[in-house]
């Protein structure tokens, strides 16, 4: 399998001296000297691995991370850092990053580092790919918080009346699985689940991904093409972030969902379509329709049921479930034999306030998994911001 790797770093010799060595191991590469050409690639070519550098002139280079993050899939990052800039690594890695690297650069520990990544690469791979084809089998946190034993009750409702739901929560608190719950206890089960990660897709590519086209309706069309609606026929399509939609996409899916039907671009003929919608946004999305980024229409005809997911800071009493559930998961994908975290990581979790909710608490389960040398996972095995809250 080939790897593409991205490599976003202000000096060109140094660029250029990765990009020859990677070339060289048959990875394709491409290469970026500041952030705002990073983010263009990253919008057009499918990246596997970035190598990004900590400081790019006068940009910090970690504020990548957020871009990268919301890409599905997510590329794996590679911080680089200069001697003394290791904390700058140790923070990256805290919002997302999957490792880092010091200048200069040794090609062999580079070369071990890419495995490494290249590893969960793939094992991420089959795990989406087991988890789109047994949807039935997805298996993830109920809790005994009562507001989320509420949303899941909401959920089977919503799920048997097969309505439009909009549902709203901060990043990371499992907007997503909610949804493929949708899917699970319904009557579509049997059918796709299909979800877009609207901001992922450039807006000029979406209408044409989400209602197909017909042969040269532009330029590169050079065959007709089923669009997402079609391919949902019969169940569920997922907008997650539908907020970052534009004015005219927004007229388009509200025309779809009233209609029930859609036209390829480029064509004329209607074509019926029965998808059930389910849409996510971790914005507030009344003031988005007061300042008139979001068409009330649309906004009322997904909130058909509302569920909003609270923050994991809100029902910590499900903490230690996601800490038994995580170590256990990760343990298996990994092959660890890592059995608990000690009493003093769960009182520091605890302290701690999860800005990234539950993707954080995995991440965070993940890195300590890695680098834990025994069974139980410790405080040194933890981001030190994290630790300190106990000490
Ligand atoms: N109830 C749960 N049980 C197990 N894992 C969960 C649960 N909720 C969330 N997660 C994990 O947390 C991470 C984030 O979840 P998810 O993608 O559903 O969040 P989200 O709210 O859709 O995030 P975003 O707004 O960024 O799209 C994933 O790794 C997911 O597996």
């Amino acid at each position: 399998m080939e790897f593409s790797i991205l490599v976003v770093d202000d000096e060109e010799n140094f660029r250029e001296g990765i990009k020859q060595n990677l070339l060289k191991k048959g990875y394709e590469v491409h290469d970026a000297e500041n952030l705002t050409k990073a983010r263009e690639i990253l919008k057009q070519i499918p990246i596997d691995i970035v190598l990004l550098d900590v400081q790019i002139q006068k940009e910090y280079g970690p504020d990548l991370l957020f871009d990268i993050n919301r890409l599905r899939p997510a590329p794996r990052t590679i911080i680089i850092t200069a001697y003394g800039e290791v904390e700058m690594a140790v923070d990256a890695m805290k919002n997302g990053a999957f490792d880092f690297l010091s200048k200069p650069i040794n090609f062999s520990v580079l070369d071990a580092r890419l495995k490494k990544a290249e590893d969960m690469i793939v094992l991420q791979r089959e795990l989406d790919n087991l988890k789109g084809s047994y949807v039935n089998n997805l298996s993830f946190v109920k809790g005994q918080n009562m507001k989320m034993k509420r949303i899941f009750q909401d959920a089977e409702r919503t799920a048997m009346a097969q309505a439009s739901v909009l549902i709203n929560g901060e990043t990371g608190v499992g907007k997503d699985i909610i949804a493929r719950y949708i899917h699970q206890v319904g009557p579509r089960a049997s059918k796709p689940f299909i979800p877009i990660c609207c901001p992922a897709i450039q807006p000029t590519v979406l209408e044409s991904e989400l209602f197909g086209y017909e042969q040269g309706a532009f330029t590169g069309a050079d065959k007709k093409r089923q669009g997402l609606f079609e391919a949902a026929d019969g169940g569920i399509l997922f907008l997650d972030e539908i907020s970052s939609m534009g004015q005219d996409m927004q007229a388009k899916i509200l025309r779809a969902i009233e209609d029930k039907k859609i036209r390829h671009v480029g064509g004329l003929k209607e074509i019926p379509v029965d998808v059930q919608i389910i849409a996510a946004s971790n914005k507030d999305m009344l003031k988005m329709i007061e300042k008139g980024e979001f068409r009330s229409d649309l906004y009322y005809r997904l909130h058909v049921v509302d569920i909003t997911v609270p923050p994991l800071r809100e029902r910590m009493e499900d903490l230690p479930d996601f800490i038994g559930f995580f170590v256990k998961t990760i343990s298996q994908e990994i092959g660890l034999n890592i059995t608990g975290v000690s009493d003093q990581v769960v009182d520091a979790f605890k302290k701690y306030s999860w800005p990234g909710n539950i993707r954080e608490l995995h991440h965070v389960i993940e890195r300590a998994s890695i680098f834990c040398n025994g069974e139980t996972i410790q405080l040194c095995d933890i981001p030190s911001d994290i630790a300190d809250l106990i000490k």
